[in-house]
């Protein structure tokens, strides 16, 4: 699935596109953006008809679907963009990309203009070497003081990691299906929901906010009364508002789209 841009202010969107360029390297149709929260209300406003020429044609692309006005009332009234790819782009990466080009980045991604970029992730270096350097990366962009810069925590062990760098913000990351929690963190859904739980308390008594991720590797209904678990698991621990939720699945429409009917917005991944 291309990445979908509910997107809307036309100045932050053609930002947005801009900056999806430089972090893409001009192609568009890369998923650059997992999930994406804009203010929407003003996105069909008489100004902005370029605006939505350039949208239809992007969400056409992306989806394939037909874009109609009735999808527009149907669009949340509130989205905000958190760009992930220095984090969950690089950690697929073959090779690996020295330091000094993702602290340039980052940096390129916050002079775009995006208000949250999802750093790296202090996560065991047998797992995930492409990330390695993650205490690194935090060092170099320890400037970035007006963006926020969430790094992936699986357990307190990085929850630590990742403070003692001078993460200020951190986000955990659950798999709804036992398959994916056992592939992506060695263990059952049960013991990453307890790890997570360890992550938020610590995170509260440090006033640190915390992101959550879910992922479900099914499809289907299975993959939302999964996302569900996961989702009301997230509700149940993050202190944080709702909209720090994000979800996403194979049918990452559906998946999102049922559960913010239940828990209040969660961005789609
Ligand atoms: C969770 C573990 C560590 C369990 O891995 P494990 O092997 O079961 O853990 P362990 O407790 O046996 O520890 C193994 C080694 O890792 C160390 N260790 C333990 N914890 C950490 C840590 N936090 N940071 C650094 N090192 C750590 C620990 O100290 C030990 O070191 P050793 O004694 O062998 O030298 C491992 O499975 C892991 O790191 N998994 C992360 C994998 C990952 O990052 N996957 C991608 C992110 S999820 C994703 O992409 C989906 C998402 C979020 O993007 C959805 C979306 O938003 O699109």
């Amino acid at each position: 699935m291309g990445s979908r841009v509910k997107c809307c202010y036309a100045g932050n969107f053609l930002k947005t596109v801009k900056c999806w360029r430089m972090a893409r390297g001009g192609d568009l149709t890369k998923n650059a953006f997992n999930s994406s929260e804009l203010d929407v209300s003003n996105a069909f406003s008489s100004n902005s008809r370029r605006f939505l020429t350039t949208f239809t044609k992007s969400y056409e692309s992306d989806t394939g679907a037909q874009f109609s006005n009735a999808k527009v009332s149907s669009l949340p009234k509130y989205v905000k963009i958190v760009e992930v790819g220095p984090r969950d782009g690089l950690q697929n990466e073959k090779g690996i990309i020295l330091t000094s080009v993702k602290i340039q980045l980052i940096q390129r991604l916050v002079a775009a203009g995006l208000p949250v970029v999802e750093a790296t992730s202090f996560v065991s270096p047998k797992w995930v070497p492409q990330l390695a350097d993650a205490k690194d990366v935090m060092a170099g962009v320890r400037n970035l003081e007006q963006t926020r810069l969430p790094v992936l925590v699986p357990n307190l062990k990085g929850f630590k990691a990742a403070i003692e760098a001078g993460a200020r913000e951190v986000a955990i990351f659950a798999a709804a299906s036992e398959s994916f929690a056992k592939a992506n963190t060695n263990c059952t859904v049960e013991e990453s929901i307890n790890r997570f739980r360890e992550v938020c308390d610590a995170a509260k008594k440090q006033n640190i906010s915390v992101r959550g991720n879910g992922e479900a590797d099914a499809s289907g209904s299975d993959a939302r009364s999964s996302c569900i678990q996961i989702g009301s698991a997230f509700s149940q621990y993050l202190w944080t508002s709702p909209s720090q939720h994000s979800c996403c699945s194979s049918d990452g429409y559906q998946c999102g789209g049922f559960l913010s009917s239940r828990l209040g917005w969660l961005s789609l991944c």
